[in-house]
């Protein structure tokens, strides 16, 4: 959808921004641009819509050389939200949403459904803020207006500049995550540049980590570009805690689990007892398959059913939730293990730390050896 092929970009003073640089982003995927101040990431960006001219390569965008396009037609079918918005403060956020569908001549009427359909898709309130001018709303609001005016016709590629960055951390995440949803929805080919690894690393489908003088070190996903840096230079950006940020991004597999005793909440006392064995405690199951809690082994006495003894369970989660998930809700109510569900809410097995831990590690090796990561055998203390 948009293809780079050995851009560069060097500036009138001779400041070399971008060199060489190949990139591709396909169509509904996620392409977040992240290194340090000043390595190109901005400069990048701006020649996709011709804000800034190439002075080598090509970059093609739906087919279409860029170089070969009329710039202003380009830029309306391109979104663009930057860091500071640019809303014109005495327009109202109506106003504002509307101004490309003002541009290119929609009557009215279609513009002011249009803006309030959009205002709806980003949380805000017609009712409320469609009216009011930019200086009356919060950081956060203004920044969702900036997407809701980049998605006013329906570009298929938006192109966003730090577009979180100027609100505090906490509004920050509650827009990523809403912009996540969002993205869901509407599947824009985008390319996203930020400074900040957490954001990249959240966001992006894959990763693009610049150096310096505009050169690309690492393009792949934010599980690879965490597990196996291709360069000191993307370990050090990435950090020394990539560990833990992996967390975040590896998902949890049903071959990660362990299966310790199951019975049923209908099974009485006596014979749950006799399935258990030696193990101290079981999981309880309803007749469907669902978590109905867990059993110690010293409450499986008298007569009775299980159901009577069990007790519930508060933690759990479901597949392709991520370990970082899985460790929160450990950690939030001080479990030794958690249930995993399904889609269909069934049990499926447990995680306990000593899993996931192996988990993250299976992960890491599969992505390294591209395997797949239920065929990694981890190195042990007992097989070492
Ligand atoms: N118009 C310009 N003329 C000359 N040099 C420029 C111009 N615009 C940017 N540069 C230089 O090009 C390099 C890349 O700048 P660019 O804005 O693309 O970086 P960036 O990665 O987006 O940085 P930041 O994260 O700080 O926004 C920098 O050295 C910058 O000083």
């Amino acid at each position: 959808m948009i293809r780079l092929d050995r851009v560069s970009k060097r500036y009138p003073d001779g400041t070399v921004a971008v060199q060489e640089l190949t990139l591709e982003v396909g169509r509904g995927e996620l392409v977040v641009l992240v290194g340090p101040s000043g390595c190109g990431k901005t400069t990048t960006m701006k020649m996709v819509n011709r804000l800034v001219e190439p002075t080598g390569g090509r970059i093609v965008v739906d087919g279409v050389d860029v170089t070969d396009a009329d710039p202003v037609a380009l830029r309306r079918g391109i979104g663009y939200v930057i860091q500071n918005v640019g809303l014109f403060p005495h327009r109202t956020i109506e106003e504002n949403i509307a101004v490309v569908p003002e541009l290119v001549g929609w009557p009215r009427k279609r513009r002011h459904e249009r803006a309030r359909e959009l205002m709806e898709l980003v949380g805000l309130d017609p009712a409320v803020h469609g009216k009011r001018y930019p200086h009356e709303l919060s950081g956060g609001q203004r920044q969702r207006v900036g997407v809701a005016r980049a998605l006013a016709v329906d570009p298929p590629v938006l192109l966003m500049d730090e577009p979180f960055s100027a609100v505090d951390p906490v509004v920050r995440s509650q827009l990523q995550d809403e912009f996540l949803r969002l993205q869901d929805d509407v599947r824009k080919t985008i390319l996203f540049v930020t400074h900040d690894i957490e954001e990249a690393v959240r966001l992006g489908d894959r990763i693009a980590v610049f150096k310096q003088g505009g050169r690309l070190e690492q393009f792949d996903t934010p599980a690879a570009i965490l597990g196996a840096p291709a360069t000191d230079f993307v370990a050090d950006f990435v950090g020394a805690d990539r560990g833990l940020k992996r967390l975040s991004v590896t998902a949890i597999t049903s071959a990660d689990l362990e299966h310790p005793p199951v019975v049923k909440a209908d099974d009485d006392l006596a014979a749950a007892g006799a399935a258990l064995g030696d193990e101290r405690w079981a999981v309880v199951l309803d007749g469907d398959g669902g978590l109905a809690g867990w059993v110690g082994h010293d409450m499986l006495t008298g007569a009775g059913k299980v159901r009577d003894h069990a007790r519930r369970m508060e933690a759990w989660v479901e597949l392709d939730d991520s370990l970082k998930v899985a460790f929160a809700e450990m950690l939030q109510w001080n479990a030794g293990w958690i249930a995993v569900l399904d889609d269909d809410d069934r049990y499926v097995g447990v995680l306990t730390p000593a899993t996931l831990h192996a988990a993250l590690r299976r992960s890491v090796e599969a992505e390294a050896k591209d395997v797949a990561r239920a065929e990694v055998v981890l190195e042990t203390v007992q097989n070492a």
